[in-house]
């Protein structure tokens, strides 16, 4: 079986007429944690969305598990052993949290099973707290809990975050990036993009820069610490 999980190939992707992504190249490989950095608007989520199905890319391959797989429908990519927590959360407002916990359970690509309702709730104690309430009466960190806690019942070899401690109070996210350290150390390979890079690149092996829809930089963790110019000149920040 490939190591790597999942790949993009010259990928170009439009959303109507403007021409968002220019070829980019990627890939993680199992137990990796991969960090996706760049300004708004330069096209990460496009590229998390062109390889998971969701846009479907002008140009290029996707391939998953080493398999061609571009442009297929996004729950063919999921069972392959991907979940995608994008940015906004996207949990069941009207079911309890049990509810929505239980609605994602199944087992990963080989029968695992490791990701059982008890686990997620020993990771996440606040939800075992908040069983019976609606989605609706979360907190917003909460919520983003649950929204990780769904998608590591569906025992995923690849999970991926999008701005997953957006909007959240330091401390809340700080939890949150706990959370993420725990998940990481248990060998789930993750794609993270996250605003605090100083956060981001604590976890990962890895860092891809995109800029205007290409791959201007990539570097590991400890060149973009040892390197802090290079954060300044394609992400802006000091
Ligand atoms: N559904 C859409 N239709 C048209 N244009 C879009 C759509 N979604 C995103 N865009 C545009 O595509 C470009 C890339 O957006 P994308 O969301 O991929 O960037 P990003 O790097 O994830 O930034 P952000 O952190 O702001 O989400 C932006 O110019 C954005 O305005």
């Amino acid at each position: 079986m490939s190591d790597v999980l999942l790949e993009a190939e010259g990928l170009h992707a439009f959303y109507g007429s403007s021409h968002i992504l220019h070829g980019i190249d990627f890939h993680i490989s199992r137990g990796e944690t991969v960090g996706l950095m760049g300004r708004n608007g330069m096209g990460k989520t496009t590229l998390i969305r062109s390889m998971l199905g969701h846009v479907r890319p002008r140009h290029g391959r996707v391939a998953v598990r080493g398999k061609t797989m571009t442009g297929a429908r996004p729950y063919l990519i999921a069972r392959k052993g991907i979940a995608y927590v994008p940015e906004g959360r996207g949990i069941f407002p009207n079911l309890t949290v049990r509810e929505n916990l239980i609605m994602g359970a199944k087992p990963g690509v080989d029968g695992r099973r490791d990701w059982t309702y008890q686990r997620v709730l020993d990771t996440f104690p606040r939800l075992g707290e908040r069983l019976t309430n609606g989605g609706n009466q979360l907190s917003g960190g909460e919520q983003q809990m649950l929204t990780i806690g769904r998608a590591l019942m569906t025992n995923p070899d690849l999970l991926i975050l999008d701005e997953a401690t957006e909007g959240l109070a330091p401390l809340i996210a700080k939890e949150i990036w706990y959370i993420i350290r725990q998940i990481r150390a248990t060998g789930i390979a993750t794609i993270v993009i996250d605003k605090n890079h100083a956060a981001v690149t604590s976890i990962s092996d890895r860092n891809v820069i995109l800029v205007k829809g290409q791959v201007a930089h990539e570097a590991s963790s400890a060149e973009l610490r040892a390197n802090p110019d290079l954060l300044h000149k394609h992400l802006g920040v000091s």
